[in-house]
């Protein structure tokens, strides 16, 4: 039997950024406690840019789990691990340095290899098998939530419109020396990482997005990099965006709400879909 085909993302718009934080917070903690209830930790991958900022919600919470948090990095700069243009660090100043996440269960690149793009990249996928091994011997690793950005031209992680970096199908962690914009050395975790987890999120601010927005969410045979993160089943797939970043979107958006599997997925995606064209009617009229 063919595998069943992806979920269709589930769209959350919110009317302001604060509404935006306080949802991923809520979304991330119940994420962990579905992982910790399934399967005895929650194996979480950040990425850089306005992230971390965006985190800034799981700071003060009550009743997690953090010494169930494992965390690991969905791309990162060849920098040392202070520098302003390290994904770790901009997590750390956002987000990290607020929570009691032990420090051996933050996994950062190993700046012992900074000179070596190569090296570093396989040391990360060996930190990142050494890690997953234990748990889930599979081709790829599964993570519990891997929360991604969309960056100007498209590209989420490392993985740039139009690199070689995006038909990588073997690595679980590869390296680039020319990123079109920002530090040119990276290493980035690649597609098929991404389409293996159980939740990817996407979280998306500001009305510099919103024309690429409608391109990812409603156009997405265009093909960029975010729009191929569709994980298989039962993996799903989601977008946070406050109002600014949705304005142009027509792909309809669902009231804020838990989502646990396929099925729960497609059904608020088809009601959402019915309530647009009921609307889009009522206005002909
Ligand atoms: O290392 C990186 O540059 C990031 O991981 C990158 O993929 C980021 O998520 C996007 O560029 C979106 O960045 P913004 O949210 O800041 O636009």
């Amino acid at each position: 039997m063919p595998p069943p085909p992806p979920a269709p993302p589930v769209f959350y718009s919110f009317p302001d950024n604060q509404k935006l934080v306080d949802s991923l917070a809520n979304f991330v903690i119940k994420a962990q406690r579905d992982a910790v209830d399934k399967r005895g930790k929650f194996t979480i991958a950040l990425s850089g840019g306005s992230l971390a900022a965006n985190l800034r919600g799981l700071a003060g919470q009550e009743n997690v789990q953090w010494d169930k948090w494992e965390i690991f990095f969905c791309d990162e700069r060849a920098v040392p691990l202070d520098s302003e243009d390290s994904n770790y660090h901009s997590n750390y100043v956002s987000f990290l340095q607020h929570v009691p996440i032990p420090p051996n269960q933050i996994h950062t690149i190993n700046p012992a290899y900074l000179d070596d793009l190569e090296e570093l990249a396989d040391d990360y996928e060996k930190q990142l098998v050494g890690h997953f091994a234990a748990s889930n011997a599979a081709r790829y690793p599964t993570f519990d939530l891997m929360l991604l950005g969309m960056g100007k031209e498209g590209e989420t992680c490392s993985l740039f419109a139009g690199h070689e970096v995006l038909s990588e199908r073997d690595a679980w962690v590869t390296s680039l020396d020319d990123a079109p914009n920002g530090p040119k050395r990276r290493i980035t975790m690649t597609i098929p990482v991404l389409t293996h987890c159980y939740r990817a999120v996407f979280v998306v601010s500001g009305s510099e997005k919103a024309e690429l927005l409608h391109t990812v969410l409603d156009e997405p045979e265009t093909g960029l990099p975010c729009s191929r993160v569709r994980p298989a089943a039962p993996g799903l797939v989601f977008w946070f965006a406050d109002a600014d970043a949705a304005a142009l979107t027509k792909y309809p958006p669902t009231q804020f709400r838990w989502i646990d599997n396929q099925k729960e997925a497609e059904e608020v995606v088809a009601a959402a879909k019915e309530r647009a064209a009921r609307r889009a009617a009522q206005e002909a009229e």
